[in-house]
């Protein structure tokens, strides 16, 4: 017995390298686990940003962009942080007080200064894109426009962020730039479904910009795009002149050269059917013909008794003659003998689009009902409607009927929408926080943050792989245990059997 007893166990987990080892599997393990679970912390994000200003022709806006700095080239991860509207009109009517443009952008930049955190000064980016004010403005006098960049230029060079310029954008850029814009929020890029289209309604112009399903006939209305892999094929038009307040100028002018006589003294009375009834106010000529869009049109001058009559039907023909459908060197046209495939998909409406039918509460009807509410609206006496709107400035109540009616007739007569696809076009002003417009996609672009390719993807996402290395060490572990639990039971058992 006792010579029995004094035989030596050969227990496999006293051997050294078997400790050893599961000593550095089950250290492997606690730290795998450990990194994963530190790893799952969310890191406070770190944020990179962007300034662009949107010199318009009725006014500058200031917006400012923000977004992770580690996920710049990602769709959709670019949203607007704030946004400041410059106080006055736009830059283009400092064309006889240049140093006033860049005066005007102060109080703005002040508070872009205050947005970014100062660390990220140095490398935000400045960008000042002016549109058709300034194109209007550069036709009739190239000097002032040249004045007027410099001086908004010299004004933003004096703030601590990267000056990257102050140009006037081409229409054709304000439209695709519309386009990247809505299609990057609505993060339609990265995905094989269909585009929205883009439709811009300003002041002095108005942009059009889609995937057609025809081929693009003029090689001006066309532009391509290399978007994350895939290529983009795009209608894109810019009509100057066609913002609603100049083709206000333009149908007023238009209405008074068949209205007066040489002869007549003044002041006279014009008879407008896009204002409401009632509405009276004296105006000069000079306030109606003040832009180089009236070109053909016959000049009046003195002043005149602009009168109401609140005619939908008659605003829409009187709106119409603005239209030149008389000739078409294409298969089809939209007017002035532009090229225009047939709409295709889903539009977003913006800007004026949005104001406009937002304030009349005509968004969400159908072609027919939205005429007959406009109509209702329009016919309705002009001193009901200072009362039901006490806040609004008179300028802007008047004009509404007018605005609206020529929307429809642009939509309609202009770029061929129908009853039928009416519901396609969504009037909209902001996707997820950020406003509809080409400044984001301007700077996306300038910042090169959407890559021609698509960005190599991780195998899995993050949270996918953190729960996969737990899953995975803690099946090791478990493994580890029974392997363990084995080797012990079967020692016992050669224990016991020598015994
Ligand atoms: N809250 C607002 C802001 C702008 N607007 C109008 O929207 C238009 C904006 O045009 P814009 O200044 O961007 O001019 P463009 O240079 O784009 O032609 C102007 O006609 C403004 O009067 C509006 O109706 N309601
Ligand atoms: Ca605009």
């Amino acid at each position: 017995m006792d010579e029995q007893r004094e035989v030596k166990v050969q227990n496999p987990w006293h051997r050294p390298v078997v400790i050893f080892l599961a000593g550095v599997i089950t250290g492997g393990i606690i730290i795998m686990v450990a990194i994963s679970v530190i790893q799952y912390k969310p890191l406070p994000q770190k944020y990179k940003y962007g300034i662009v200003l949107d010199a318009g022709s009725s006014h500058t806006s200031v917006f400012i962009y923000e977004w992770p700095a580690e996920k710049e080239n990602n769709t959709g991860m670019v949203r607007q942080k704030h946004t400041c509207n410059v106080e006055g009109k736009g830059i283009s009517s400092y064309s006889n007080n240049p140093v006033g443009a860049g005066r005007s952008l102060q109080k703005c930049m002040e508070e872009a200064k205050k947005t970014i955190p100062a660390h990220r000064h140095h490398e935000t980016p400045v960008y000042l894109g002016a549109t058709a004010g300034m194109r209007l403005l550069k036709m009739e006098n190239e000097d002032a426009s040249e004045k007027v960049l410099e001086s908004v230029a010299h004004s933003l060079k004096s703030y601590p962020f990267s000056y990257q310029g102050a140009r006037i954008i081409t229409g054709q850029e304000e439209g695709a730039f519309g386009w990247i814009t809505v299609n990057y929020l609505s993060k339609n890029l990265r995905k094989p479904t269909g585009t929205l289209g883009a439709l811009d309604l300003g002041g002095a112009s108005t942009q059009i910009t889609f995937v057609p399903q025809q081929e693009i006939e003029s090689q001006d209305n066309s532009i391509d795009f290399r978007l994350y892999g895939n290529n983009y094929h795009l209608y894109t038009h810019s009509f100057l002149c066609y913002g609603k307040d100049q083709v206000l100028k333009i149908s007023m002018g238009k209405k008074m050269e068949s209205t007066f006589k040489a002869d007549e003294t003044h002041p006279i009375e014009l008879k407008d059917p896009c204002f409401h009834p009632g509405y009276n106010l004296t105006k000069t000529a000079g306030s109606v013909f003040d832009t180089p869009c009236m070109e053909g049109v016959k000049m009046a001058n003195g002043s005149f008794f602009h009168v109401g009559t609140g005619n939908w039907s008659q605003c829409q023909q009187s709106i119409r003659k603005v239209f030149n459908t008389s000739y078409c060197p294409y298969s089809r046209c939209s007017f002035n003998g532009i090229f225009q495939p047939s709409v295709d998909g889903n539009f977003g409406a913006f800007s004026a689009f949005f104001f406009v039918m937002d304030f009349l509460n005509l968004t969400s009807d159908s072609l027919d009902i939205t005429k007959q509410n406009l109509s209702t609206y329009c016919s309705t006496p002009w001193k009901k409607i200072v009362q039901n709107h006490p806040k609004t400035k008179e300028k802007y109540l008047s004009e509404y009927c007018f605005s609206a009616t020529y929307i429809l007739t642009l939509l309609e007569d202009g770029y061929k929408f129908t009853s039928k696809n009416w519901k396609d076009i969504k009037f909209i002003k902001k996707i997820e926080d950020s406003d509809a417009g080409w400044t984001l996609g301007y700077m996306l672009n300038l910042t090169n943050m959407i890559p021609a390719e698509a960005p190599d993807t991780p195998l899995m996402p993050y949270g996918g792989y953190v729960a996969f290395m737990l899953l995975f060490s803690l099946l090791i572990l478990v493994l580890l245990l029974m392997v363990y639990l084995y080797f012990r039971r079967s020692s016992r058992t050669a224990q016991k059997d020598i015994i």
